[in-house]
């Protein structure tokens, strides 16, 4: 039997054990960072602020499978559930050979502020796998698909937490993870996850949804800052779901999309990117690497872009502090998820840089996934002409009430969505007591 912790001492070298370790690395550091600095806006719900430090749930699995050629092979999944005050834990899945514990709860605590500041009924979570799913084949990519929605089974479902695409998947790897949990439940769960296939009670709307986002509320930010979207120049990191369409959104709307960058080449064309002929070429090719289009640039060159609106949506970390010293951006619009550290925050704030942060900007994805999980459970469809009617309300609404807040109380985007967040989200907690 191991003894009671007596000393200082011994309190210290167990904290250094933990997975909570004050010292972890990024990308939950930065979150613990993000939170601490709306500690003196809380008042009395202070007491609850470890609530957030902690996430409620935090589950790693072993995903076992045979490959094509016979052999065994193993990767390591999560799911983590930071937060369910609020309601059942919401969040994407990733794939990629990246992916961490420490990653997925930090993208976990994000889900727990976003749904929270733009009103969502939820709370915050999310998953994924340690693969490149690239590496694998189709074969190969659904047994491992499967295997993970048995192993998170334990703790997944439609009034518990319920999944969605993140970097890596998409709406087919949520109709596998959809019918491996109906096969295991014995009943079909539709509402299980969101981002799925129209015929599997997707919903409209859902693939452009985070995109959308990200323009209504570059749109909204460029309205108070006297920048308009018509004839900006925009720069975007990250051509997936959210900066491929978010770049088709401005382009379209008349904005000049002067550089795009993936995990295959950096592209600058200042007279103007043709998006819809470059979203062509990065399907058919896997990336935008021999686009004819525009030409190579060095990536740190491509951060000092002069330009209206960077949208950084690829991955966590891209904006350091030495990168953020050399942003020439009027606005930066967070389409991925913690693109900027606490410290470039700082560094682009002291620049006049406006940065519209990824808890409010991106969360049109998991707002129409929140429509999605509605409509399933009524088993009643929307038209996509109400989707967008609704997405629109809900992001203009939660944009200009954390503008308003940061305007009196003088902070950020984000540390005002921070504010807004924290106090639902620990009222809710505070309402819940203790047990016992
Ligand atoms: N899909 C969704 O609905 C939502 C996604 N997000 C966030 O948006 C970001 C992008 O996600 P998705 O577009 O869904 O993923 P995706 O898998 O569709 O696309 C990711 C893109 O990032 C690029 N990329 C990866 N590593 C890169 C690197 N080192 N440098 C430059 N580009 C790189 C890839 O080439 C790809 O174009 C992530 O941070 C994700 O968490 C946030 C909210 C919702
Ligand atoms: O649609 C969802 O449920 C979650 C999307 C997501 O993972 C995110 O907003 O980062």
């Amino acid at each position: 039997m191991s003894a009671t912790p007596q000393t200082q001492q011994d309190l210290d070298r167990i904290a250094g054990l933990s997975y909570l370790n004050p010292a972890a690395p990024e990308p939950w550091a930065s979150f613990v960072e993000q939170i601490e600095r709306v500690r003196p806006y809380l008042g009395s719900l202070e007491r609850w602020i470890e609530t957030l430090k902690h996430p409620k749930r935090t589950l790693i699995v072993d995903v076992p499978i045979e490959r094509d050629d016979g052999t065994v092979a193993h990767y390591e999944g999560y799911r983590v559930q930071h937060n369910l005050s609020r309601g059942p834990g919401k969040g994407g899945v990733r794939f990629h050979p990246d992916v961490t514990l420490n990653e997925v709860m930090a993208l976990a605590g994000w889900m727990t502020i976003k749904n929270a500041a733009v009103g969502l009924p939820f709370g915050g979570a999310k998953g994924g796998i340690r693969v490149d799913p690239g590496s694998v084949s189709k074969g190969e990519l659904q047994r491992i698909t499967r295997r993970y929605t048995s192993e998170i089974g334990i703790i997944i479902g439609p009034d518990k937490d319920i999944p969605a695409p993140d970097v890596g998947t998409n709406a087919m790897t949520m109709a596998v993870m959809m019918d491996t949990f109906s096969m295991n439940r014995g009943g079909t769960a539709t509402g299980v996850v969101t981002g799925k296939p129209i015929a599997l009670g997707g919903s409209l709307g859902r693939q452009e949804a985070t995109g959308r986002g990200v323009f209504i509320t570059a749109r909204e930010a460029g309205r108070q800052m006297g920048v308009p979207i018509e004839g900006a120049r925009v720069v975007v990191q990250g051509f997936g779901n959210v900066g491929g369409i978010g770049a088709r959104l401005f382009h379209a709307a008349g904005a000049r999309v002067i550089a795009v960058a993936d995990h295959t080449a950096t592209l600058v064309n200042e007279a103007g990117i043709d998006i819809p002929a470059a979203m062509a070429h990065a399907a058919e090719n896997g990336g935008l690497k021999g686009f004819a289009g525009a030409s190579p640039i060095d990536i740190e060159d491509f951060w000092r872009l002069e330009c209206e609106f960077l949208v950084p949506a690829a991955l966590e970390g891209q904006l350091t502090v030495e990168r953020a010293a050399g942003v020439r951006a009027r606005i930066v619009v967070e389409g991925a998820n913690g693109p900027t550290t606490p410290a470039a925050d700082d560094v682009l704030r002291e620049r006049g840089t406006l940065v519209v942060p990824d808890v409010l900007a991106n969360a049109g994805g998991v707002t129409v996934s929140y429509f999605e999980w509605v409509q399933d459970f009524s088993s009643f469809f929307w038209t996509e002409d109400e989707i967008n009617e609704r997405l629109e309300r809900i992001m203009v609404g939660a944009f200009s009430a954390i503008w308003k807040l940061a305007q009196e109380k003088h902070v950020s985007l984000r540390t005002a969505a921070f504010i807004i967040a924290c106090q639902r989200v620990l009222e809710a907690r505070a309402e819940r007591g203790l047990y016992p």
